[in-house]
């Protein structure tokens, strides 16, 4: 479903050129709970982001389920961020004036919320065990629950993919337990594919598809040139 091909991030700080991505080839198969790890500046975040079109790379080619990101017009890439990525934020970014239900609406708000719509958000929030903080605002729940309307916000519009940059950064570890308890959940009851940059690896299970990023390559791919076809020797899925 997801196609990384050779895939090169240049940022020009300067006249210092840092490379963030050096020719990083990966595949993630539909539905698959993903992690990316590695060290810290090794690139995942960069990558996470490429995958959600926020940006482009500077070569290489994202193919989400056969269509290339790169070649999409700034159009066609808002629709893909607006109608196929739901986005969790280490700092969960919500509204500070809008009720859980409606932060888990936003998504919806610039072309009106349907009342399918509005059950599904309930509904959604009910799971992530809110159904009793409908009304609360953000100030008036703790980070955990925070996070719950944010993975309920990025759920709603039945994405093809989330994608979560250290959702449990900003939380103490029980807590954390609890939010991958729910991504979870709520990942293995639909065909989503969930992909979670982060630094604690308490959260991977031999299930999983973990990419370990050393220096904007997959870990062990250094020596190989990138290809486009054959395994990555960084990833691992132990199935
Ligand atoms: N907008 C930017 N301009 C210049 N350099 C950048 C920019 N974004 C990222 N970089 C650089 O690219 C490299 C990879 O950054 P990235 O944020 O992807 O790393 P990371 O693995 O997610 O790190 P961390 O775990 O610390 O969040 C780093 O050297 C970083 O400084």
């Amino acid at each position: 479903m997801i196609d990384v091909v050779d895939v090169w991030k240049s940022y020009k700080s300067g006249t210092r050129t840092v490379d963030a991505l050096r020719g990083l080839t990966c595949h993630i198969e539909k539905g698959r709970f993903a992690f990316i790890v590695g060290p810290s500046g090794s690139g995942k975040s960069t990558l996470l982001y490429m995958l959600g079109a926020v940006d482009r790379p500077t070569r290489g080619e994202i193919l989400v389920e056969g269509r290339n990101l790169i070649a999409m017009s700034e159009a066609e890439q808002n629709d893909y961020r607006r109608e196929k990525v739901g986005f969790i934020f280490q700092s969960f970014n919500l509204i500070s004036n809008l009720s859980a239900v409606d932060n888990v609406l936003i998504p919806f708000l610039p072309r009106g919320v349907t009342a399918e719509q509005r059950a599904r958000a309930v509904d959604l929030l009910t799971r992530v065990g809110l159904g009793d903080r409908l009304d609360h605002h953000p100030y008036q729940l703790s980070g955990g629950e925070q996070q719950r309307v944010a993975i309920a916000r990025a759920l709603v519009k039945q994405p093809l993919l989330v994608l979560a940059d250290e959702p449990t950064g900003e939380l103490d570890s029980k807590t954390g337990d609890e939010i991958y308890r729910i991504l979870r959940a709520l990942q293995e009851s639909s065909d989503t594919t969930l992909v979670v940059v982060t630094h604690d690896r308490r959260f991977i299970t031999p299930r999983d598809l973990v990419l370990e990023i050393q220096d904007g390559l997959l870990a062990g791919d250094d020596a190989e040139p990138a290809s486009p076809h054959g395994l990555p020797s960084g990833v691992s899925a132990a199935e």
